[in-house]
């Protein structure tokens, strides 16, 4: 598992951890481990540190100090280390005069020659947009130069990954003690290229956000044992498709049939599609575990998303299941309960835009299961899955060719199919959102919506090696 924390818990750590350590210990650990990334990197990338000319874009509070004792550890293995502060007023003293013992210098101007930027202009201390001084800087960063992000690429906001203006595209981000959420979430998270954790020795509680690995996953796949038969498996109902769209149908039902549950029933009006397609597929009413209600429905059928969710069987709502959802309806529920809307759906749930959405997608994710009282997937570009209170998961699979026609039909059926094996709302969602990814992945692209269902099985295996 990798987990994440919010800044005020980092903060918490720190304090706590510094009230035990030698006055700085904690800066020079963290500058250590950051100079030793930049050393790895630069042997990589020309062969080593000596001679290397390495530049350092540094904030007013300590994440300049760590990069200029960064820079300092760099200067002493040779490099040519140019420090540009944001407010030469305000700049890490100690840092500074580090710097300057080592052999580096402080200038005014970012030059434009370099092997290497060191972003210390903001870390967790950072809020809003970058203010006008710091965004001048990253805008003279040189073009196609690699640039290493201090704790967090500057203009992200390390809670909740939310980029308000400008702000640095990192190569790699060397954090330290902790993850934070920003990190792990869009759009900061593509701000931060790979991530790098330094541990700096924090004892933390329980995280606010984290990522399931193979092994997680591997852990909660329901795999069938040598007396289990195909209704202890369980069963997944479909209803899905419509005249309009038979495809979704079709597509839900490819999913499900790869999602472990030992039987899948499809009721509605593509029965024929989907049989053609699939004639394992069960046709018609009947009982089952959990049931995926949406895909490809089209207008006018509220009263059989209604008829689902006063039952005691799971329910997965999807697609055009989620529209005028009852949210009364669905907290007086008690079996498990999951929504899958994308940004434009829970925008429509939450009654706001959908850019606000995008914007800020862990607060909407987190109103959503507040409001509605369900586990909830927010699907995009870092898929998101939040239930009650717990820590929000975020999914760390998938690539930017899934968001294609079909693709959110193939994961709805899939992760009911694995809420009908048994697993929670937010475990089948974060589940079923991690095989989707890793299957696309496995695809890559351009791809069809029916090749990521058909590369689940091989993306099962694969959880188990990691
Ligand atoms: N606290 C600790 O124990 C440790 C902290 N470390 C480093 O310290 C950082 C946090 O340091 P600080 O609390 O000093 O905060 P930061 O260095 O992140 O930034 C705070 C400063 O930036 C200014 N600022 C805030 N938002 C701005 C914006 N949008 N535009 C321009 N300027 C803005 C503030 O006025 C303040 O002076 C961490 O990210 C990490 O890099 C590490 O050295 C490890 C140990
Ligand atoms: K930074």
């Amino acid at each position: 598992m990798r987990t994440a924390y919010s800044v005020e818990t980092v903060r918490a750590a720190e304090r706590e951890l510094m009230a035990r350590l030698p006055e700085g210990a904690l800066m020079q650990r963290a500058a250590a481990g950051l100079a030793a990334a930049c050393a790895g990197r630069l042997r990589r990338t020309r062969g080593g540190v000596y001679g290397a000319r390495v530049v350092l874009l540094v904030g007013p509070g300590d994440n300049g100090g760590d990069a200029l004792y960064a820079g300092a550890r760099l200067a002493r293995r040779g490099a040519a280390v140019t420090a540009v502060p944001m407010d030469p007023e305000r700049t890490h003293p100690g840092g500074s005069a580090a710097l300057r013992a080592a052999g580096g210098h402080l200038a005014r101007a970012v030059p434009q020659r370099a092997d290497l930027v060191l972003d210390g202009l903001l870390g967790i201390g950072g809020r809003g947009g970058l203010r006008p001084a710091a965004a001048a800087l990253v805008e003279r960063i040189p073009p196609g130069v690699p640039v290493v992000a201090v704790d967090l690429p500057s203009g992200v906001d390390a809670d909740t990954g939310e980029v308000a203006g400008p702000a640095v595209t990192a190569d790699v981000t060397v954090t330290f003690g902790a993850y934070k959420p920003g990190l792990l979430i869009d759009p900061g998270a593509s701000r931060a290229g790979a991530v790098h954790l330094v541990d700096i020795g924090l004892e933390l509680p329980s995280p606010q956000v984290e990522a399931l690995q193979h092994a997680d996953v591997a852990g909660l796949l329901p795999e069938p044992t040598a007396t289990s038969d195909k209704y202890r498996r369980g069963v997944v109902g479909i209803v899905a498709g419509s005249a309009q769209y038979p495809g979704a149908a079709v597509l839900a039902v490819a999913g499900a049939l790869r999602g472990g549950a030992g039987a899948v029933r499809y009721v509605g009006p593509a029965a024929e599609a989907v049989l053609a397609r699939y004639p394992e597929t069960l046709i018609g009413p009947g009982r089952v575990q959990a049931w995926v209600v949406g895909p490809g429905l089209g207008e006018g059928r509220a009263g059989e998303v209604a008829e689902l969710l006063a039952g005691d069987a799971a329910v997965l709502v999807d697609a055009d299941g989620l529209r005028g959802l009852d949210a009364a309806a669905l907290r007086a529920r008690s079996a498990p309960t999951l929504l899958t809307p994308h940004a434009g759906e829970a925008a429509a749930l939450l009654g706001v835009s959908r850019e606000s959405v995008e914007a800020g997608r862990l607060d909407a994710v987190r109103m959503l299961t507040q409001r509605y009282g369900a586990a909830v997937l927010l699907k995009g570009s870092t898929t998101l899955v939040a239930s009650g209170g717990a820590a929000v998961r975020v999914n760390p699979t998938g690539t930017p060719w899934l968001a294609t026609a079909g693709s959110g039909d193939v994961l709805s059926g899939l992760t009911g199919s694995l809420l009908a094996g048994g697993l929670s709302g937010a475990d089948a969602g974060a589940v079923g959102a991690y095989l989707h990814g890793l299957a696309a992945r496995r695809v890559g692209g351009p791809l069809l919506a029916q090749q990521v269902a058909e590369a689940l099985p091989d993306a099962w295996q694969d959880t188990r090696h990691p």
